[in-house]
This record gives C-alpha cells, sequence and structure tokens, in this order.
C-alpha cells in the first residue's frame, strides 16, 4: 500500500539525531521520472534491528502518511528495505521540529504562533473528516517548512509529520513520557485511542507553541511525584494570560472526551481570537504600527 524504493537509489548525508528506535539522517534519492533524472533532497528514517517487531508499526505509519495527501501533513516518498534495515524515506522539511526551532530562541509574534495553531487544526481536521487518528500530536512532530516573516506578513507553514510507532507497540513508560500530551483515557488503555484523543494533543500542542517550546510539566516535581498524578488529580497546564486562548486550550483538554470541542468549532474558535488587541495589550516587542 506504499512506494517501495530501491536502497541503491537512496544516498546517507548527516545524521540528524534519533527518535525513538529510530535514526534520522538527511539523505538524496535519485529517479527518473519522463525520461530525466531528479535528486531529491529527503529524511531517511532508519529503524534499529533490534525492534524488529515494530516495523510493521512503523510502516503502518508510513502508509497511514501516504495514503492521504495535504499540504499540512508530511509527505512520505516511501520506504526501502535492505537486508536488516528498513527505511522511510520523507520530504526533508527545511527548518525542522517546531520545538526545537522555538528553543533556540526565535522570537515570534503572536499572530505567527496562531498561524501555526490554525494550520494544525486544519490538518486536524482533514484526518477528522477521513476518519483517521493520528495518535502523536506535538510540537516535536511539527516541521516547519517555512519561517516565515512577520514584517513582511509573510506566515509560517508546517507540516504535521508522521506519528511514528503506534501507542500500542510502545511500552507504558513511552506513554507517561508522552503526559501531558497523551489523553487520559489513553493511560488507561491504548484502545481509547480516537479522534478525541487528538483533541487533548493538539490542546497541549497549542499550549507549547505560546510558551516558546517549553515543556509542558517542566516545573512538575517529577522526582517525588509521578506524572501519572497529573491525570488523577485532573491537574491542567498554567493557563495563558490570553484568557480566550486558555480557554480553548482547556476546552480540547477537557478530561471528558465528548466535552472536546470538534475540528470546526476549534477551527471558529481560532478564528475569533483578535490578536490585535492581545498583541498590543501584552506584547513584549513593539508592535509595528
Ligand atoms: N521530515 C523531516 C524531519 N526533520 C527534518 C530536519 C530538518 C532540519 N533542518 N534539522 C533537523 N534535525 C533533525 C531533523 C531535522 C527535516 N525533514
Amino acid at each position: 500500500q506504499f512506494h517501495t524504493i530501491k536502497y541503491e537509489d537512496l544516498k546517507w548525508d548527516e545524521s540528524l539525531g534519533q527518535g525513538s528506535f529510530t535514526r534520522i539522517y538527511k539523505g538524496y534519492r535519485t529517479d527518473i521520472r519522463d525520461g530525466e533524472k531528479h535528486c531529491t533532497e529527503v529524511l531517511l528514517k532508519e529503524l534499529d534491528a533490534c525492534h524488529k517487531n515494530c516495523w510493521e508499526s512503523f510502516f503502518e505509519s508510513a502508509s497511514l502518511m501516504s495514503q492521504i495527501s495535504h499540504k499540512h501533513l508530511l509527505l512520505v516518498y516511501g520506504v526501502s528495505v535492505h537486508g536488516e534495515k528498513n527505511i522511510m524515506v520523507q520530504e526533508f522539511v527545511k527548518y525542522g521540529a517546531l520545538d526545537l526551532y522555538l528553543k533556540r530562541g526565535k522570537t515570534v509574534s503572536v499572530s505567527w504562533k496562531l498561524d501555526v495553531a490554525k494550520q494544525l487544526a486544519s490538518a486536524l481536521n482533514f484526518l477528522e473528516e477521513k476518519n483517521i487518528v493520528h495518535g502523536n500530536i506535538c510540537a516535536k512532530n511539527l516541521l516547519l517548512a517555512r519561517e516565515g516573516d512577520s514584517s513582511q506578513g509573510i506566515s509560517p507553514f508546517i507540516k504535521l509529520s508522521d506519528p511514528g510507532i503506534s501507542l500500542a507497540m510502545l511500552g507504558k513508560h513511552v506513554l507517561l513520557d508522552r503526559i501531558p500530551w497523551v489523553a487520559p483515557e489513553v493511560l488507561i488503555s491504548s484502545e481509547n485511542l480516537t479522534l478525541e484523543c487528538d483533541k487533548w494533543s493538539f490542546g497541549a500542542t497549542v499550549w507549547e507553541v505560546f510558551n516558546n517550546g517549553n515543556s509542558p510539566l517542566k516545573g512538575y516535581n517529577l522526582k517525588e511525584v509521578p506524572k501519572r498524578r497529573f491525570y488523577e488529580t485532573f491537574q491542567r497546564l498554567p493557563p495563558s494570560q490570553w484568557a480566550e486562548l486558555a480557554d480553548l486550550i482547556n476546552h480540547c483538554m477537557d478530561y471528558q472526551a465528548d466535552f472536546r470541542p470538534s475540528c470546526r468549532c476549534i477551527i471558529r474558535q481560532l478564528n475569533s481570537l483578535i490578536t490585535s488587541d492581545y498583541e498590543i495589550l501584552h506584547s513584549t516587542e513593539p508592535v509595528a504600527q
């Protein structure tokens, strides 16, 4: 159900780090299309051979993303199997993961952050219409294709990455590590992974974007209190001063899954967030008049 790519058509460039059970590299893929030779920048995601049993989940996540196409969903070109190696070949997104981009201290405007939230909401709306659950929405899985430039009125452009190996395949500890992105009901059983879970994760991701990529539970004293207590005591993430934004985030992160808003409702609420007054009232950087 997805394209297989010949190993000899791939060339490895620099290593870009690793995900859970995967190593990622920048690379190039040569292919012949309408009689011409093309060389495309790609991201190569290698699955560790020791996690062989995860490979069908690894490929499932690839096939999920290659079945559908949307401007804010990462393009997966296909997979390549070479001996012990399973490699997913994805489009290369220039500026990489959004959490690292924000952590690098790039100051971005409120409208820049809202644009990112709206683009993620439209990707989620597309998945909801196809009844496809992503299962791993977070700023680390948002890739920045265009930085945008607030002064020129050029908006950023993000692409939602593949969910990676499914939650069902991952151990309990990985689930605990995904607090507060993973919906509480999924912690009880990964059978509870539904479209509503993506709404919860959307709320946590919008919180990250408006808190410059800071990890939501950074202050939480993880030593004494296990992360699970955050859910057991129905805690919330620290609210933004922007009341309407805090409401939207808390509405998405409702402990009652069926109380969470539909994507259309989320998009409507995002569009009703007026940046002008918030920006002027709360902005640290002077707003261009
Ligand atoms: N599909 C993807 C995923 N990640 C990237 C990427 C880009 C970059 N500039 N630095 C990176 N560092 C780690 C990953 C990465 C690109 N494309």
